[in-house]
């Protein structure tokens, strides 16, 4: 034996002596996993609340925070968010439903906020997302709720509006556009399929590099992908993970026009999230048709010195020029000082509607 292989067999018996230690450990953690989940039925109790995102959150930081490995901080949180994946599934499979088909960014986002232990469940519209969950389907949602170069998904607020869902997480993904085909080159392209929000986000690469191609809107980015494989002349806009799973050619990527790219996407369920130490808080109002009125409640926050992440305005459905703000703030509704400003702001809005407290996101 050499001395490079030796050196090689030395270290592999290390690797496999803490492998051994790993997965003894992380069979010891699944014993708990489970009497957690005893715990949570005892006396037969038909509710029980399994997946508890606050808690995720906090072991998630907990992990980043004493990491001194040679692992960036990103790397170790991934590890340990596929472990409490099969931990949840050992207690209790969660189904989230998403806007498919697989291999969309919403697949994506559902993996990265659930890990792979998770059901997915794809359906065709947003709106089947939260009707999903309404009806009992799956446990939990997962939709897209704005992006950095587009802003809000005016159908995820709708719905928002409509249903009774709270939200109980928020996950950000980077987003990169790939241009994929059957065929290997631009000239043979004569139209190019994505879903609106990503059709609008590589609008100028479009007209740069396809001058020609007509440009249609389809449900979502993984069905342009499915479509593209069944017919050479169309290109698809989606992720790599698409080109992958539809066995696509990728042409060109990051083809966005704006690189700095971001979605935030939402879990939308029937259970009210607990404060896990760094939160955020969701609602939507619409104010009195006076002066100063949006003053007025935005105060309630200023004044306790509560931190508003972002306001945004649009048309109520309801009437003509009535407008409805979706606000963010940091924070979760039962600590006291968000509590008393939230009171506040219920008693001036015309309209009050408090979506949820849910984690800032560790990943
Ligand atoms: O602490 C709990 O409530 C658990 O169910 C355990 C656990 C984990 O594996 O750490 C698993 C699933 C929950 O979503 C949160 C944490």
């Amino acid at each position: 034996m050499t001395t490079e292989q030796q050196q090689l067999t030395d270290i592999r018996n290390q690797i496999d002596e803490i492998d051994r230690q790993i997965q003894v450990l992380i069979g010891e953690r699944a014993k708990c996993a489970q009497k957690v989940a005893d715990i949570k039925t005892q006396g037969g109790k038909v509710d029980a609340v399994f997946y508890r995102p606050e808690r995720e959150a906090q072991v998630l930081r907990a992990v980043k925070e004493r990491n001194d490995s040679v692992l960036p901080d990103e790397s170790m949180a991934k590890l340990f968010r596929e472990i409490m994946s099969a931990c949840l599934a050992l207690e209790q499979p969660v189904t989230v439903a998403y806007l498919g088909p697989e291999g969309s960014y919403s697949h994506a986002s559902v993996l990265k906020q659930f890990g792979s232990s998770v059901v997915a469940h794809p359906v065709s519209t947003i709106e089947a997302v939260f009707e999903a969950v309404e009806k009992g389907e799956a446990n939990y949602g997962l939709v897209p709720v704005e992006n950095s170069s587009e802003g809000v998904v005016k159908s995820s607020q709708n719905e928002l509006m409509r249903t009774r869902l709270k939200v109980s997480g928020e996950v950000e993904m980077e987003i990169h556009h790939c241009l994929m085909s059957q065929s290997l080159e631009h000239a043979q392209i004569k139209k190019v399929v994505a879903h609106q929000q990503a059709l609008g986000q590589c609008e100028q690469w479009i007209k740069n590099h396809l001058p020609g191609a007509e440009v249609e809107a389809v449900e979502s980015n993984a069905l342009a992908a499915k479509m593209a494989q069944a017919d050479a002349t169309l290109a698809a806009i989606a992720s790599e993970e698409a080109a992958q799973l539809y066995q696509l050619n990728i042409l060109d990527r990051h083809i966005e026009d704006y690189h700095d790219n971001n979605t935030k996407f939402w879990v939308v369920g029937k259970d009210i999230t607990q404060p896990s130490g760094l939160d955020k808080t969701s609602l939507i109002i619409s104010i009195h048709n006076k002066a100063g009125a949006l003053l007025d409640v935005l105060e309630c926050f200023s004044k306790r010195n509560i931190n508003m992440t972002r306001i945004i305005s649009r048309p109520s459905t309801e009437k003509t020029w009535d407008y409805v703000f979706f606000i963010d703030v940091i924070g979760h509704k039962d600590d006291a000082n968000l509590k008393e400003a939230l009171d506040e702001v219920e008693t001036k809005s015309a309209f009050y509607k408090l979506l949820g407290s849910f984690p800032v996101s560790p990943l």
